[in-house]
């Protein structure tokens, strides 16, 4: 059994299709990446394998459960979370506080959750910004206490939504420590991203959407030199540079 599956899923807007009959799973363990030239239906794919939106078609299965129309939250409570692509974390907290809130998601005692948020502010390298107020830190920072945030809620699946976006290249290579750090502790991902090096470096199979639909699966070998892959892209740069046009 796979531990996510997406079976033909299907979301439409008015008269355009935005994710068209994708077939899509992950396993245990796995990272796997998600890209897509802009408009491919990344996003909308997302909001709706992470319950934010309602498929038209087709079903959602996390640990064999349909979670179609489960709301967000019971989604999380189940093991799967996920981060946003526009972090805002809360202005006046201190970032344990901020973190605390994930936590507080799965543990109801205040031992309890405190300990988790300490383990991921160092998994996550915040450990020395423990302190800081959400309105100081840097955009890297942000990233990390949302990462830290969704890591709280203990996932088994966590979806990452442009972690990378706005980070300079050194920033970059930082966050790909952190992220390889979250696979060791045991943490299944799925990853969209814009930024190549970091898919390319981190996934063990890709998934490429274009015009709403799955045109290609594999290893990040066998997707580069993919024909259909490389005209998707025709007009775009395929090795996407760090703090490009998806910063927020
Ligand atoms: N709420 C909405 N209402 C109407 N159309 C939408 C809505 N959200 C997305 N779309 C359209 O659906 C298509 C897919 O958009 P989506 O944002 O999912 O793509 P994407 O691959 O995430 O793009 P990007 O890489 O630019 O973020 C686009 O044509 C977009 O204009």
């Amino acid at each position: 059994m796979s531990l996510f599956e997406a079976r033909k899923v299907t979301k439409r807007f008015g008269g355009l299709t935005a994710v068209n009959a994708v077939d899509f799973n992950v396993q245990q363990g796995e990272i796997v990446g998600l890209i897509g030239p802009n408009g491919a239906g990344k996003t909308t794919f997302f909001n709706v394998i992470s319950g934010f939106m309602k498929p038209d078609e087709g079903d959602v299965r996390f640990l064999g459960d349909s979670i179609v129309g489960h709301k967000p939250s019971d989604i999380c409570k189940r093991g799967m979370t996920r981060t946003f692509q526009i972090v805002k974390p809360f202005p006046e907290m201190t970032v344990t506080d901020n973190i605390l809130v994930g936590a507080f998601n799965h543990h109801r005692d205040a031992a309890t959750a405190n300990k988790k948020a300490r383990e991921v502010m160092e998994l996550v390298g915040l450990g020395a910004q423990a302190e800081k107020l959400g309105r100081e830190l840097t955009v890297a920072g942000r990233k990390r206490v949302e990462l830290a945030k969704a890591l709280a809620t203990e996932p088994k699946l966590m979806l990452l939504d442009e972690v990378m976006a706005g980070l300079t290249p050194s920033e970059v290579t930082g966050m790909i420590e952190v992220l390889g750090r979250v696979r060791e502790a045991g943490v299944t991902m799925v990853i969209v991203e814009h930024v190549m090096q970091v898919i390319m470096n981190l996934s063990d199979r890709i998934y490429v959407l274009h015009h709403g639909e799955a045109i290609a699966e594999g290893s990040p070998k066998s997707i580069t030199s993919d024909p259909r892959v490389m005209e998707a892209y025709l007009g775009e740069s395929f090795v996407a540079e760090p703090g490009g046009e998806h910063a927020s």
